[in-house]
């Protein structure tokens, strides 16, 4: 099957569940992200030239900016798998580092195994954080489900759209129920009803007292956000 489109209070790391599906493990509440200064270089390219922003929990944040701007490079220090030259990632008000455990990625692209299942896909992360069997199979479902993917769980990635690999991609990101949600580009390859429904899934998140930062390219989903934080060539030019 072809890939369709269907575009048309800062105190500091604690531990808690935050989520219904989360009371099973114990994961860690971030209530701020403090990026400050951070310089990230790939060869001679500088893609973030001493960014700093702040995000607080309940916010939901979007990262706006031109092809090349830096967005992706950010989420990606934000998450810490990328290595910054200069700067810090802070959680927490303790000057804590990224924590793997604390932030999920959504990425670019949706980095799906496209060999296994959706449903395994959402899966296998949730297990790899050692959430247990039954709770990982019920937190998948219904993150599956969230997306308007609850019956097709079953289906190899690659036999999915384009779309409908991106909104797994969604899923197996809110299946986490990190308190640090990092989405890039997680509407771009989505019709109008999709675009709505996973931008009311990051606003809920957000509501939840989550920390949701979003890049993208479209002005909409952008207005969705409470702050607008554009990039250009590797600097914040607007908060
Ligand atoms: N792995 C890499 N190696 C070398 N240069 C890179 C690499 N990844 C990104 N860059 C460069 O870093 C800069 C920022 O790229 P980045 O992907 O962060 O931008 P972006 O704003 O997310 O772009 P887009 O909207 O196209 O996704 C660009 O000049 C890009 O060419």
């Amino acid at each position: 099957m072809g890939k369709h489109s269907e575009r048309g209070h800062a105190d500091g790391v604690g531990r808690a569940a935050t989520s219904p599906g989360a009371t099973d493990v114990h994961e860690v509440v971030v209530r701020e992200v403090v990026v400050r200064e951070v310089v990230v270089n790939y060869g001679d390219v500088t893609a973030l030239k001493g960014v700093s922003l702040t995000a607080s929990a309940g916010e939901f944040v979007a990262i706006t900016g031109h092809s090349g701007a830096g967005k992706t490079t950010l989420i990606n220090a934000i998450g810490g798998i990328v290595p910054f030259a200069g700067g810090s990632v802070a959680l927490g008000q303790n000057g804590h580092g990224p924590d793997p455990s604390a932030v999920a990625i959504i990425p670019q692209g949706n980095g799906l195994a496209s060999i296994l299942t959706a449903y395994e896909n959402v899966l296998a992360p949730l297990r790899a954080r050692r959430v247990p069997a039954d709770a990982a199979a019920s937190r998948a479902q219904d993150a599956l489900a969230s997306v308007g993917l609850g019956e097709s769980g079953s289906h190899l990635v690659e036999e999915l759209s384009g779309g409908q690999q991106q909104r797994a991609a969604v899923a197996r990101g809110l299946a986490l129920d990190a308190t640090v949600l990092l989405a890039d580009e997680p509407t771009s390859e989505l019709d109008h009803d999709n675009r709505e429904r996973v931008l009311g899934l990051l606003r809920a998140k957000a509501d939840g007292g989550a920390i949701v930062i979003m890049t993208t390219h479209d002005p909409e989903a952008a207005e969705r956000a409470d702050r607008v934080i554009e990039l250009d060539d590797g600097e914040v030019v607007h908060t």
